[in-house]
């Protein structure tokens, strides 16, 4: 008998435009009928050319886009959530204990040392403070930030080393869902494969990843499967 596990996201016949306000309330339709599953432990990577709709899809799967139709259900808290229709408050609670996103660019915030920007989601969770710390430092060191980086705060960092703290930020929680935005994009060689790393490990403990990457060979290291965004690009 093969047991067949239940997906960890489903993204069900979903849509999106924007409606430009300023330009008259004009609707520029982005991407529509995006339909496509992810198990527990698999990797889908989004592929297309530049503005098919890659990153809106992974914003519209953090809730941080509204979708017009269309379901974008995960598992969450032993139930079903479905992200399009969800209330803004139980999008909250998804992003604490159900789905991570690593974004393009570090949102840093002002006077927020490193090391607290990576350990918040961990004591957002319930983690003790000290035992979330340790675990961020764990992680940074393993992305190579210098340990005297720490107590800074990361707006003065370079850019790969943003991305990096972003990166530890992203993989600190285990959330069984994990949307990652070109992760790698700024990254030098050895970064790199720490990244890849990272994600086979996540992959390994069950989580579903969802990511964008243009780099050919990380591609070809991390997916397990390539969903071709462009036959849901609107204007196609
Ligand atoms: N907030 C927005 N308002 C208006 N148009 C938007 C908005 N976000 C995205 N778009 C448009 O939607 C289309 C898809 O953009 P998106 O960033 O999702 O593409 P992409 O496939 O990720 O591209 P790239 O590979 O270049 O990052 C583009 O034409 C873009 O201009």
């Amino acid at each position: 008998m093969t047991m067949t596990q239940a997906p960890a996201l489903v993204v069900d016949n979903a849509q999106k435009s924007f409606v430009m306000h300023l330009q008259g309330g004009v609707t520029l339709p982005v991407v529509r009928g995006v339909s496509f599953q992810v198990q527990p432990g698999e990797c889908v990577v989004l592929s297309g050319p530049s503005g098919a709709g890659k990153s809106s899809i992974l914003k519209m799967i953090f809730g941080n886009y509204r979708c017009d139709s269309g379901a974008i259900r995960i598992a969450h808290e032993g139930d079903t959530l479905d992200i399009a229709t969800a209330q803004p408050r139980q999008i909250l609670a998804a992003r604490r204990g159900s789905i991570g996103y690593v974004s393009q660019f570090l949102r840093a915030v002002p006077r927020v040392a490193a090391l607290d920007v990576v350990a918040e989601p961990l004591i957002v969770q319930g983690t003790a403070r000290e035992a979330a710390s340790e675990q961020a430092g764990v992680l940074l060191r393993r992305l190579n930030i210098p340990e005297r980086l720490w107590t800074l705060p990361p707006a003065t960092f370079s850019g790969g080393e943003q991305q990096r703290v972003n990166i530890a930020r992203g993989f600190i929680s285990h959330t069984p869902i994990l949307l990652l935005d070109e992760p790698t994009a700024s990254l030098d060689a050895k970064n790199r494969a720490v990244v890849v790393e990272l994600i086979g490990q996540t992959k390994a403990q069950g989580a579903a990843i969802i990511a964008i990457v243009h780099d050919d060979e990380i591609r070809e290291i991390i997916a397990d499967r390539i969903v071709d965004v462009t036959s849901f690009a609107a204007a196609a």
